[in-house]
């Protein structure tokens, strides 16, 4: 579920770390400056829709489903351990003419802590290693010298991340400067100086820093957005992201031009903020870790509400969207029956047109069906994406949620 911090005036500055992957437009207005005309000039503000079919590079050859994978990384294994802790000193104090000087060895220093904090630049776990061991602290010292403490392991990670020790989660880190200790460094020994004592004026005992903490965690990516574009490749979700929104995400006529989730804001003349995502294109099996699998359907789960985008140009567009709540279903019980739409993209096309009735019909619900490329329909989508949020607004106010502000 999005935070509470999700409100509208925090919205924009926190996706941009989360899933942000594509620049939020409105990131730079300061609060209380005006929006661009052409947004306030109509009730909704739809992007401008001239980013018609990019050609493909020529030559350029569709990446191999292992090469995908690596562009970008939205789980983690990683063994963090802590700095271990400096080792006691055991000496005696020693000065001319001073025969007993007395224990002067003194504690060694505590081991860094390894600790994931939230950086609103990092947008994958890709930069994530698969180990981190802590800084030790130093041995303590004659002179009652304590041995210096290890420093601090930061290890950098993109908001929305999750956090799990085996299965349980153990922190959800969804805003930018939040930190979590991952593992604590260990306590460093004693020096004989701290086993002084009126029945033992010169103790040589000391005690050796004690290992940092191991743990292996897993660490999770998964987008944070009101709405999510769910589809098979070449639908035309990123083209509708970018018609309603100001993200820019590549569109390209061929298939898995996203490959990592995309955010874009869709600005409401009353100063409302709805996020929407485009998820990469499922295929059929995406639920067996087929295609782009798994790792996107992750990000499903963290969209209140979903948008099933459909090509309509093609024979039989109904089983696109039964194949795709296919997925979601098998890969999350219940999640094909979260609040959704069905959007019929590229009505613009003239077969499409011929498949409207026949996929109403068949599907027993009402279908908003547009054009990303042209612009048709669009504010139909926006109303809809409103509703939708409304619904989900006093859903949660019935179940005495606290409400979450779009
Ligand atoms: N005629 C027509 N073409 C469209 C429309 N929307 C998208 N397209 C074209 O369909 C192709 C795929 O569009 P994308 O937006 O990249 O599709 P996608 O669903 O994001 O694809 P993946 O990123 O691969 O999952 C591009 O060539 C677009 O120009 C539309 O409304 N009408
Ligand atoms: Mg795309």
């Amino acid at each position: 579920m999005i935070p509470a911090r999700l409100s509208s005036a925090s919205l924009c500055p926190l996706l941009e770390g989360v899933a942000q992957w594509a620049s939020c437009p409105w990131a730079g207005l300061k609060p209380g400056q005006l929006l661009p005309k052409q947004a306030l000039s109509r009730p909704l503000s739809v992007g401008s829709v001239d980013h018609a079919k990019q050609p493909e590079p020529p030559g350029k050859k569709p990446l191999s489903e292992k090469k995908l994978k690596r562009h970008f990384v939205d789980q983690r294994r990683v063994f963090v351990r802590g700095g271990n802790g400096g080792s006691g000193a055991s000496c005696f104090h020693s000065e001319p003419r001073k025969e007993f000087g007395g224990p002067d060895g003194g504690d060694g220093g505590n081991g860094g802590h390894v600790i994931l904090r939230v950086d609103q630049q990092v947008k994958s776990l890709s930069s994530v290693l698969s180990q981190y061991r802590g800084f030790a602290g130093e041995d303590g010292g004659s002179n009652n010298c304590s041995g210096r403490g290890g420093a601090v392991l930061y290890v950098q990670v993109p908001v929305g991340t999750l956090v799990k020790e085996g299965r349980e989660v153990v922190a959800d880190l969804s805003s930018p400067g939040e930190e979590y200790i991952a593992a604590l460094g260990g306590p460093g020994g004693k020096g004989n100086r701290f086993f002084l004592a009126n029945d033992n004026r010169a103790p040589v005992t000391c005690t050796p820093g004690q290992p940092g903490q191991e743990r292996v965690l897993s660490l999770e990516l998964k987008t944070v957005a009101h709405a999510g574009m769910v589809g098979f490749p070449n639908a035309g979700k990123s083209s509708l992201l970018r018609a309603i929104s100001n993200a820019k995400p590549a569109v390209a006529s061929y298939p898995f031009t996203t490959l990592k989730p995309h955010v874009g804001i869709v600005h409401y003349e009353d100063h409302q903020q709805l996020a929407v995502a485009d998820i990469p294109g499922i295929i059929r099996g995406a639920h067996r870790n087929k295609g782009l699998g798994l790792s996107f359907l992750r990000h499903i789960e963290r969209c209140l509400f979903l948008l099933f985008v459909v090509d309509l140009s093609l024979p039989e567009p109904w089983t696109q969207v039964e194949d795709l709540k296919y997925e979601l279903e098998k890969y999350q019980e219940g999640l094909s029956t979260r609040p959704h739409q069905i959007i019929a993209n590229k009505i613009d096309l003239p077969q499409a047109r011929a498949h409207l009735a026949k996929l109403q019909a068949r599907l027993g619900q009402e279908v908003i069906a547009l054009s990303a490329l042209t612009g048709e329909n669009l504010e139909q989508l926006l109303l809809r994406l409103k509703e939708l949020h409304g619904t989900h607004l006093e859903a949660g106010l019935g179940q005495g949620r606290r409400p979450l502000r779009g």
